[in-house]
């Protein structure tokens, strides 16, 4: 497992009551996780725990374990961490530096902190620059970006470092539907690259379509966990802040009437399917 967290509970600094309580699970490397969950169930406080910047940012009290690639978290340095576990804030603004002047330098910054040489931190930033469409960019500064470009250079400039563990913290909640396509599009590369990568995003359709696995969080526990297909199929997860794909929804809807599922449907795309074949297929 190349992320197991076990029995974790965690209080912030200053606050009198925990805001995880008892969480534990393990990542297998090369899967996609997603994590669903209403506002303030904990989904951000989990990634920081994942990517140590608790404790090492936020103090407060912290039990339970934590492995990354079998080592305690704690046996990292900061630098070490960061350059397995990459994250990605829901606010791309406040991911780009703010000391470089066009994307392309914003590109290396990261590589040029942890001492990469110069042949490398070319190719890499050349890598990165073909991957994520940013050929137009490359001499912009990056605060003359729109939101949806913010967010592809912030992604690159995470990936320059190659992390083994990619966290996305809600990577599209203020893109636009293509923008949002976008940055589907490089989750589908890094999965094809066999990053393991912890997905936490609002838009189910989408983390049906490219997660291996579901959580539901809330009020700082894990309630449901297991395969997308079992997950997002089962109405029970709405009652704990969990979300169905449309196209599950409309299913449940038409079982309510009296249309009979051997098991609700994940995507159109089955929907069709099984109600060509009936619906009991
Ligand atoms: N720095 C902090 N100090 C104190 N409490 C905090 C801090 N950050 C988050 N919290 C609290 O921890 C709880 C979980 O917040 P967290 O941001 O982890 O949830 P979330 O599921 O990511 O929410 P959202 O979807 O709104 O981003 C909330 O009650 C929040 O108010």
């Amino acid at each position: 497992m190349i992320v197991s967290l076990k029995n974790i509970s965690y209080r912030y600094p200053l606050e009198k009551e925990s805001v995880i309580h008892n969480v534990s699970f393990s990542f297998e490397k090369g899967k996609v996780y997603g994590m669903l969950g209403e506002n303030e169930a904990g989904k951000t406080s989990i990634c920081n725990i994942i990517r140590g910047f608790i404790p090492n940012f936020f103090q407060g009290e912290l039990t339970g374990e934590v492995f990354i690639k079998g080592k305690a978290i704690s046996e990292y340095t900061v630098g070490e961490l960061s350059s397995i576990v990459g994250y990605s804030f829901q606010n791309p603004f406040t991911q780009i530096s703010g000391v470089k002047e066009t994307v392309e330098e914003e590109l290396a910054y990261g590589m040029e902190n942890l001492g990469v040489s110069p042949e490398k931190m070319r190719r890499k930033v050349d890598e990165l620059i073909e991957l994520f469409h940013l050929q137009p960019l490359v001499n912009k500064n990056p605060y003359e970006l729109s939101g949806g470009q913010k967010q592809r250079v912030a992604l690159a400039s995470m990936l320059s470092l190659e992390p083994e563990v990619v966290i996305l913290d809600e990577p599209t909640s203020q893109l636009d539907p293509k923008s949002t396509e976008d940055i589907f599009e490089i989750v589908q590369i890094l999965k094809e690259q066999g990053k393991t990568i912890l997905l936490v995003e609002h838009k189910v359709d989408l983390l049906a379509q490219y997660c291996d696995e579901i959580f539901v969080m809330q009020k700082g526990e894990i309630k449901f966990s297991g395969k997308t297909e079992d997950v997002l199929t089962n109405p029970e997860i709405l009652q704990f802040g969990g979300q169905l794909p449309q196209a599950t929804l409309f299913c449940l809807k038409m079982q309510e009437r009296g249309k009979q599922f051997a098991k609700l449907p994940l995507s159109v795309d089955e929907a069709v399917s099984v109600l060509r074949n009936g619906g009991l297929a």
